[in-house]
């Protein structure tokens, strides 16, 4: 099994790239919906504060890289010859799911801040920062979980600063050439 795992940002382009893999075939795996599922057996709404809450438990009690080895059996559960994990946070992750499927590989998605702004604005969902404060502060957020030292150890990178074709294009070559097949 081949597992490729995308980290950026907040609104770098994960989604656009998780997207593009499941148009070529490849299942995604999406580390929040393993929070989201426990926070709903708990009976609680899903909401950021919650997600975040459970998110911060299993922390404490199983380590930094717990969600990564919540996410594992997900994984392993596709069946599928190449899978795409998105919800990268941290470093501690990415050694976790190194150790436990050789050849895995870390796309780093990069985009600057202020287009990531003007993107996020745009996308209108219900937890997106409308300030750019707010998005500051979820980037100081995501970064104390250690995401710049995941982004940093990036096996491949792709910018994502130009036109959604562009970046569908580069993502596309990507994936492929990591799934070992022809485009
Ligand atoms: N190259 C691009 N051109 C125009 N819009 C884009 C481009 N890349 C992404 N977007 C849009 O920007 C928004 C943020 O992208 P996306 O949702 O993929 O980011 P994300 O990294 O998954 O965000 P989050 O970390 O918040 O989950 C989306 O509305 C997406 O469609």
């Amino acid at each position: 099994m081949k597992v490729i795992g995308i980290v950026g940002m907040p609104a770098s382009g994960k989604g656009e790239a998780s997207r593009i893999a499941r148009d070529l075939g490849i299942p995604v795996v999406v580390m929040g919906d393993a929070i989201r599922e426990r926070v709903k057996e708990a009976g609680l709404p899903p909401t950021d504060a919650n997600c975040g809450a459970v998110a911060g438990k299993l922390r404490v009690d199983l380590g930094m890289d717990a969600i990564a080895r919540i996410t594992i059996p997900r994984i392993e559960a596709t069946g599928a010859p190449v899978v795409l994990v998105d919800g990268i946070r941290g470093d501690y992750e990415v050694e976790t799911f190194k150790e436990h499927f050789p050849g895995f590989t870390l796309i780093g998605i990069e985009s600057s801040f202020e287009t990531r702004y003007r993107r996020l604005t745009n996308r209108g969902r219900s937890d997106d920062s409308l300030t750019p404060e707010e998005l500051r502060a979820r980037d100081e957020r995501e970064l104390g979980w250690g995401l710049g030292r995941a982004l940093e150890g990036a096996d491949c990178r792709v910018t994502n600063e130009g036109s959604l074709e562009e970046f569908s294009a580069e993502v596309r070559t990507l994936l492929c050439r990591l799934g070992g097949r022809e485009e």
